[in-house]
């Protein structure tokens, strides 16, 4: 019986698609799935037509509506086709007639690339190459390694005209797309090596049989990571309906290799830039320990604020339709886990939870009585770094204690008026029935060393601002055993004062541990700006915080226009112009619920909700929101948040505001060089992550934007005009 399957380049347009045509491709669906052979080819309606002139005949294009054609890969053998693109009538036609189709010799999957373009620039490249000074880009790889990798001779052909990555860059989106990544990953300094291990092995499956490149049959069906078979119809309209959430249906072949791995002997560890799919990863990864669970056994899937708990929690409904086995999981914040645990406990005392900015007055305090002459600060960030890290909790042990990480001096005499000073802090807060998060976490894993670990496994997103009282507590909560702990996290994006490695934890992930170099949720262009604001700066590993991560391939595949960066002579200009730049959205057809504006401080967020209501825009803080609504973008309120509340969420346009000098970095999150410089620059460095973080939450769009002078982080990047 003849199926339409559906090529992740169609879900990739799918947002664009308004409703009616979403309900055409259905219908055409369901027509595929209905009609003999035979019967397709003959259908008016459907008018399943090969196009004169075109690069393969093989590939055709069916009727949507009066206005819309399908573009679909018919094979010659075999009755499932694959539709590839919805377009508006002409562009289908003249998009489909430049296509050619094939099978990668390696890989086995199906391939589609602009022949009838590529033929048409190869040659000049090819002479401009000759005459070139510089070194073919690819000079360094034989064709026996290349081929190797899957590159076909056509390939092997175009690759070889080539200088420099500009160039690359315009042939990329026109290349059969695994070819595409093995060159843009060769390009950008990964070894064959590397590429085999992180792109082509994983897209290799069990057969051992040779690679007929006549049979699209096996090959559609081989093509996981970019063809879906849908076989409900309830299955695909949920689909339509939810464009965005096309990861449920295609992993990449390196997240699936992470995400379904049968078992891992111990802690395992997923890295990779913004957007790379670590979240989603993270999810599955609990689907498929979902399968293998024993009676009694629960799984931890835990984050770091309350906004993201609802994003994985949204998530795990759409990945696990049974409500029963999403019972089995506990998703939860750290900080949640820990208040529970110590709730549990018989004889518990409900103490109020104090907030880290409450914190400094206590300190102050506290030194007051034992007169200690430093600063509340410093008391504050011993007491976090050393104090709290190590789990030290007596004066014998902090005199013997390893300050290592810590830039302030303080001799081995003056650590018992510290210790005295801690001890005032933490009796005052006792006595008024307080407790910070940290004394909560570190009480929870010491009552969860007394009674045993709860959790089969534990999952963990967003892990690079996990502090070591949390690590302990969710240590505790797992026995170590294999699968105990699957870590998903990215240093780049740390944004909180815990700069901690796994290593100094005991949590080895060596040869556990995967990078995902591919970026799914912004463009090229988004990417590639924001990634300037940290090149060249150090960033510690999540594993070992003696070595440096890197952004090496990181990359995206879909492309749009560059971010808009514009200054305003003043905040008021800045708010009118943010008004017209949410307008020109929703004038495009962008749904309030996906946009998102982005300020370091909530007053500046006030100011912006309050200016767009004025201009009738119906805005919403994230406080006010679920986080969950927010990421689905189903709403009509536009989303408004501060920096870090807008970490792990993502929208379709974003306005980053107020991104001024003395903004960011904000002067008061800095440690002063005097009482600490190691801790300013680790200071400096969250704050330049911060602007990160906010810039790489857009999908389509970035605007950022100042008033008086900019931020020094985009003027030492050089990237306040675009
Ligand atoms: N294989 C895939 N195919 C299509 N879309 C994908 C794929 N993997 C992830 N995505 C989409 O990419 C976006 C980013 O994914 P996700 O939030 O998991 O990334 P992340 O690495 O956790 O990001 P961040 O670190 O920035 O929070 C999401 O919209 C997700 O649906």
């Amino acid at each position: 019986m003849p199926q339409l399957a559906f090529d992740i380049g169609f879900f990739a347009e799918l947002p664009k698609l308004q409703p009616p045509v979403r309900k055409g491709v259905l219908d055409a669906w369901e027509k595929f799935n209905r009609l003999t052979l035979d019967q397709l080819f003959k259908d008016q309606g459907l008018k399943l037509e090969s196009l004169t002139n075109a690069k393969d005949k093989q590939i055709r294009t069916i009727r949507i509506d009066q206005f819309w054609r399908g573009v679909v890969l018919a094979p010659p053998s075999g009755d499932t086709f694959v539709l590839l693109r919805v377009m508006q009538h002409d562009k289908a036609i003249e998009w489909a007639k430049k296509q050619k189709s094939s099978v990668n010799a390696v890989t086995r999957a199906v391939e589609i690339r602009d022949a009838a373009t590529l033929d048409e620039i190869t040659p000049a490249y090819e002479r401009v190459a000759r005459t070139s000074p510089k070194q073919r880009l690819f000079a360094k790889f034989s064709d026996g390694d290349l081929k190797a990798l899957g590159i076909d001779d056509e390939t092997l052909r175009q690759a070889r005209s080539l200088v420099d990555q500009e160039q690359l860059d315009v042939f990329a989106p026109l290349l059969p797309q695994d070819q595409r990544e093995v060159l843009q990953y060769l390009a950008a300094g990964c070894t064959v090596e590397e590429v085999w291990q992180d792109i082509v092995a994983p897209a290799l499956q069990a057969s051992t049989q040779p690679v007929d490149t006549q049979d699209y049959e096996t090959a559609i069906h081989h093509s996981r990571a970019r063809i879906a078979l849908v076989t409900a119809s309830e299955e695909l309209r949920d689909i339509l309906e939810k464009p965005f959430a096309a990861w449920r249906v295609f992993l990449h072949p390196s997240q699936r290799k992470v995400a379904y791995r049968a078992s891992y002997s111990g802690p395992a560890q997923v890295t990779g830039g913004p957007g790379t799919g670590k979240t989603v990863v993270a999810l599955h990864r609990v689907k498929h320990l979902l399968g293998h669970l024993r009676d009694g056994d629960r799984i931890l899937l835990t984050t770091y604020t309350n906004a993201l708990v609802n994003a994985l929690r949204s998530g795990l409904e759409s990945l696990v339709d049974d409500p029963a086995l999403r019972e089995r999981v506990d998703i939860s914040t750290v900080d949640g886990l820990a208040s529970r645990i110590v709730a549990e406990k018989p004889d518990a005392v409900a103490l109020r939870p104090l907030m880290y900015n409450q914190e400094e007055s206590r300190w102050g305090k506290a030194a007051k009585a034992t007169g200690f002459t430093g600063s509340a600060q410093f008391l504050a960030q011993e007491y976090r770094h050393v104090i709290l890290a190590q789990d030290i909790r007596t004066l014998a042990d902090y005199e013997a204690a390893d300050r290592r990480g810590r830039g302030s001096r303080l001799t081995v005499a003056e650590r018992p008026l510290v210790w005295e000073t801690v001890e005032r802090f933490t009796a005052d807060l006792a006595a008024d029935g307080a407790r910070t998060w940290l004394q909560t976490c570190a009480e929870a894993a010491r009552l969860l060393a007394e009674k045993g670990p709860q959790y089969r496994h534990v999952v963990v997103d967003e892990a690079q601002d996990l502090h070591p009282a949390q690590w302990r507590l969710l240590r505790a909560a797992v026995p170590a055993r294999p699968d105990d702990l699957f870590i998903a996290g990215d240093p780049h994006q740390r944004i909180y004062d815990s700069k901690v490695s796994l290593k100094s934890l005991g949590i080895k992930v060596t040869g556990r541990s995967v990078k995902l170099r591919k970026n799914y949720r912004s463009t090229q262009e988004i990417l590639r700006w924001s990634t300037t604001l940290l090149i060249g700066r150090p960033i510690a590993e999540l594993e070992d915080e003696n070595r440096n991560d890197t952004l090496l391939g990181y990359r995206s595949a879909l492309h749009g226009d560059g971010p808009v960066v514009r200054g305003a002579a003043s905040e008021e200009a800045e708010l009118d112009a943010l008004v017209d730049q949410v307008r020109s959205w929703l004038g495009a057809g962008v749904d309030g619920g996906e946009i998102g504006v982005s300020a370091r401080f909530n007053k500046t967020c006030a100011k912006a909700v309050a200016r767009l209501k004025d201009a009738g825009i119906p805005a919403v803080t994230l406080r006010n929101a679920s986080g969950a609504s927010a990421a689905a973008g189903g709403e009509t309120a536009v989303r408004v948040g501060t920096m870090h509340s807008f970490k792990g969420l993502e929208f379709r346009c974003v306005a980053v505001v107020g991104v001024n000098d003395e903004a960011l970095p904000f002067a008061k999150a800095l440690t002063p060089t005097d009482v600490d410089p190691r801790q300013h620059e680790t200071d400096l460095m969250s704050e330049r992550c911060l602007l990160f973080v906010a810039c790489t939450r857009a999908r389509d769009s970035l605007a950022v934007s100042w008033s008086g002078e900019p931020s020094s982080f985009l003027t030492e990047a050089g990237v306040t005009t675009v």
